[in-house]
C-alpha cells in the first residue's frame, strides 16, 4: 500500500495536486488538517472529484465520512484505546509507535501506521525509533498490516518492503516540493501482485491476461507460468505442465526482490501440486494471503482435476485465502449443490473465504455471492449479452490487485466484479480490453442534454410508443417512470424502452429502483427523498452510471452533491397531478433563489426543473439559470408528441446554456 498523507498546513493548489494523484493511481489518501474546521474540510472534500472520494480516509470530523461517502477514519493510538465505533466504519486504521501499542489495540484496525522509522523529514525533531533486525522480527510476528511512517523517501520504499511492511505512508518527500508531489508519487514501484498461471497465446486468459489486468489496476504485475497451454480463445488443444519445481525456481528468483502480499493461482495441474506449491509460499512468504481460481474446465471445453482426491483438497484450503469458483466448480470441489449454510459451514471449518461466481448462471442479473466466516454478501451487475474468454482469471486477478491496494475484502470483491464487467464491455469480440472505464463520470455531458421525457401512463398510447414519439422528435433522455405497475411490468417494458433509447441515442433511465435500473443495464436511476440513498446507489453501479436526485430546497441540493449525484431533478415548478405528495411549489422565485445560492456556494450541478411546466414557463425557468427540464404531461398529452418535443427543443436551444465548471 502506498499511501500519501495530506500536509497539515494546506499548499497553493493542494486539491489540484491530490486530483492528479489520485488520476495517477493513488488509491489511498490520509485527510490530515489537525487545524481545519468542519467547513474548511468540507471546502476540501468537494473539490476532490467524486469517483476519487471513497479513497480518503479523515484523521478529524469524522461526520463527513458518511455524508461524503469517505473510506473511512484515522485514530492517534490514545483515540483508538478509548473508541467504541468499529462496526459503525468499514475502515478504521491507528497510529501507533511501538508493537506494544499495536498489541494493545482493542480491535482489529485496518492497518496501522508505525512510525517514526526513519529519521523524519517533516519533523526535524522525531528521529527514527527501530533498528531493522527489530522491525523485521517483530513485523513477522504480526497478523496486521503494519505501514511505516516517518522519513520514508523513494529509496526508502524498498527497504520497508524487505523489512516486512506491507505499505508506506509519505508525507513531507510528498509535499516538499508541491510542484513534484505528482513525479515523486509516480517515481515509485507500486506494490506488486503475483499471478502463477498457465500461458495462453492469445492472452485473454492465464498469465499474461492477469498481469494486464494488475497493470490497469495500478498495481506491478508479477507472472510466474504454471503450464504452457496451447490454445486461442475458441480453441484448446493441449497443455504442457511445468513441475512443481519448476513453478518453485521461479519463484526463489522471484522473491529475492518482491514480497507479494496477495499471490493469485490459476491453472494448477493437480491438487498435489497446489499443494507443494501453497506450502511453499506459506513457508518462504509467511504473510502471503493466496487466492485460487479453481480452473476445473477451460471456457473452449478440455477438464482438469479429473479423478482427483477431492478430500486432500480440504486440507490445502485451509491455507488459501479466498477461492472463487462459480457454481459448477463448486458442485464439482465439494460434491453437493451449493447453498449460503452448506458453504459459510465450510467457510467456518476451514477458516476460508468463498467468492460463489453468478456469471454463468441464468437470469438478467449476474450475482456473485461472498461468503466469509461471519458473513455474506452479495454484488450484481446486469449480465452480459456475450462472455468473453477468461473473465474467471481477470476477475480473481482485479480482486487480487484491489486487495493490494488495501481495499477490505468485500469492497475488493465488489470492485473486481464492476472490473469485469467494463472488461467484458469492452468490445464485441471474445476477446476483452483492459483500458477501464468505470471510474469515470458519465461520457455524456448532462449539461448539453437539456429535456428529460419522463414516461406517464396514457389511454392508447404505450409507453414504447411515446419513447418513440419523443426520440423522433429529438429528445434524449428518457425516464421510464410507471408507478402502478409492478417489478416485471417494468422490466418488460425497460427492456423495448432500452431498445427504443438504444437506436435513437437517448439516455435510458428509471425511476426510483436501483435493481431494475441494474437488471435492466439502464444509463442510470433517479433517486428521490424516499429513494435508496445516492451514495449506496454509487456502490451498487459504480461510476459509469448515472445517478439523478430530487431536491426541493437548497438544504436538499446540498446533500445530493455531497451524495455524488450527477444531476439534479429541482421541483415542483407548480402544481401537477402528475406527482403525488408534492412537495411545496418553488415558483420562479424559489428557482431563483436556490440557483443563486448554488453559484455563491460553488455547488455546480446539471439541474433539471421539473413539476406542471406549461410551455410558457421555459423560457423564464431557464432564466433562473437551472440547466434544463423535465416533463411529462406536456409531452404526453399533446396529439403529436414528436412535432410537439421538437418544437420543445428549439425552445431549449435558444438559450445559452453555462459551461459546466467546478
Ligand atoms: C428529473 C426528476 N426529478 C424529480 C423526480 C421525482 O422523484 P421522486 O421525488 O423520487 O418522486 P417519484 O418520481 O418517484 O414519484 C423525478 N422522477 N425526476
Ligand atoms: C415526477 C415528478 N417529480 C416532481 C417533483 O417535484 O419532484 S414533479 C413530477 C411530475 C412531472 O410531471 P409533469 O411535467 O406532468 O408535471
Ligand atoms: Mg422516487
Amino acid at each position: 500500500m502506498l499511501i500519501i498523507i495530506t500536509p497539515p498546513h494546506t499548499q497553493p493548489n493542494e486539491e489540484r495536486i491530490v486530483n492528479r494523484l489520485f488520476e495517477s493511481g493513488l488509491h489511498l489518501l490520509h485527510l490530515r488538517k489537525p487545524d481545519a474546521d468542519q467547513d474548511t474540510l468540507e471546502h476540501y472534500i468537494q473539490a476532490i472529484r467524486p469517483c476519487f472520494r471513497e479513497r480518503v480516509v479523515l484523521h478529524d470530523h469524522f461526520k463527513l465520512v458518511e455524508e461524503y461517502g469517505l473510506r473511512g477514519i484515522h485514530l492517534k493510538y490514545n483515540e483508538a484505546r478509548m473508541f467504541t465505533e468499529r462496526e459503525r466504519f468499514e475502515h478504521v486504521s491507528v497510529s501507533c509507535h511501538s508493537f506494544e501499542e499495536i498489541d494493545a489495540l482493542p480491535f482489529e484496525p485496518n492497518y496501522v501506521f508505525l512510525s517514526p522509522i526513519f529519521d523524519s523529514i517533516s519533523k526535524q525533531e522525531y528521529p527514527s525509533a527501530f533498528n531493522p533486525e527489530f522491525l523485521k522480527e517483530n513485523l513477522q510476528k504480526r497478523q496486521v498490516p503494519v505501514i511505516a511512517l516517518g522519513g520514508i523517501t523513494g529509496e526508502k520504499v524498498t527497504e520497508c518492503r524487505r523489512l516486512g511492511f506491507r505499505g508506506v505512508a509519505l508525507l513531507g518527500h510528498a509535499w516538499e516540493e508541491p510542484l513534484e508531489t505528482v513525479a515523486r508519487f509516480t517515481g515509485i514501484l507500486p506494490d506488486e501482485v503475483l499471478s502463477i498461471a498457465g500461458f495462453d497465446q492469445s492472452s485473454g486468459a492465464g498469465v499474461t491476461a492477469d498481469i494486464k489486468t494488475f497493470e490497469s489496476c495500478r498495481v506491478y504485475g508479477l507472472g510466474i507460468s504454471s503450464a504452457i497451454t496451447f490454445q486461442n480463445q475458441n480453441t484448446y488443444l493441449g497443455t504442457k505442465w511445468l513441475t512443481p519445481e519448476d513453478i518453485i525456481r521461479q519463484c526463489d528468483v522471484l522473491f529475492r526482490e518482491f514480497n507479494p502480499a496477495y499471490v493469485k493461482i490459476g491453472l494448477i495441474e493437480s491438487f498435489n501440486t497446489l499443494e507443494k506449491i501453497v506450502k511453499y509460499l506459506r513457508a518462504t512468504l509467511p504473510k502471503v494471503k493466496i487466492i485460487w481460481d479453481p480452473i476445473l474446465k477451460a471456457s473452449a471445453g478440455f477438464q482438469f482435476h479429473d479423478g482427483e482426491n477431492f478430500e486432500q483438497l480440504q486440507d490445502i484450503l485451509r491455507h488459501i485465502y479466498l477461492i472463487t469458483p462459480n457454481t459448477n466448480e463448486l458442485k464439482t470441489l465439494f460434491g453437493n449443490h451449493p447453498n449460503t449454510a452448506n458453504l459459510q459451514a465450510l467457510a467456518r471449518t476451514l477458516h476460508l473465504n468463498i467468492l460463489w461466481k453468478g456469471g454463468h448462471n441464468d437470469g438478467a442479473l449476474a450475482t456473485d455471492r461472498l461468503i466469509t466466516p461471519d458473513n455474506t454478501y452479495s454484488f450484481s451487475v446486469a449480465r452480459a449479452k456475450h462472455g468473453k474468454h477468461g473473465t474467471g482469471c481477470v476477475l480473481s486477478s482485479a480482486i487480487a490487485s484491489y486487495l493490494t491496494l488495501g481495499y477490505p475484502l468485500p469492497d475488493a470483491c465488489r470492485q473486481g466484479q464492476h472490473y469485469v464487467a467494463g472488461f467484458i464491455r469492452s468490445n464485441d469480440t471474445n476477446l476483452g480490453m483492459h483500458n477501464r472505464m468505470e471510474n469515470t463520470t458519465p461520457e455524456v455531458d448532462l449539461y448539453h442534454v437539456p429535456l428529460q421525457y419522463i414516461t406517464d401512463h396514457k389511454e392508447g398510447v404505450s409507453i414504447p410508443e411515446q419513447v418513440e414519439a419523443v426520440c423522433k422528435g429529438g429528445c434524449r433522455w428518457v425516464q421510464l417512470r410507471m408507478k402502478e405497475a409492478d417489478r416485471e411490468e417494468i422490466i418488460r417494458t425497460g427492456c423495448v424502452v432500452k431498445e427504443i433509447c438504444r437506436r435513437h441515442g437517448a439516455l435510458f433511465l428509471v425511476n426510483d429502483n436501483v435493481d431494475i435500473a441494474l437488471e435492466l443495464d439502464a444509463d442510470g436511476v433517479h433517486l428521490g427523498k424516499e429513494d435508496m440513498n445516492p451514495l449506496e446507489a454509487r456502490r451498487i453501479l459504480g461510476y459509469s452510471k448515472i445517478i439523478g436526485g430530487t431536491c426541493n430546497t437548497f438544504e436538499d441540493v446540498v446533500d445530493r452533491f455531497r451524495q455524488q449525484v450527477d444531476y439534479i431533478g429541482l421541483g415542483p415548478f407548480t402544481y401537477t397531478t402528475t406527482k403525488k405528495r408534492l412537495s411545496p411549489i418553488l415558483g420562479l422565485e424559489g428557482y431563483q433563489k436556490i440557483m443563486d445560492a448554488c453559484r455563491k456556494e460553488g455547488i455546480h450541478l446539471p439541474v433539471h426543473a421539473i413539476g406542471g411546466i406549461r410551455e410558457n414557463d421555459i423560457q423564464p425557468i431557464l432564466n433562473t439559470g437551472v440547466t434544463g427540464i423535465a416533463l411529462s404531461s406536456l409531452l404526453k398529452n399533446n396529439k403529436d408528441m414528436a412535432r410537439k418535443t421538437k418544437d420543445i427543443i428549439e425552445q431549449l436551444k435558444i438559450k445559452e446554456l453555462p459551461p459546466p465548471s467546478g
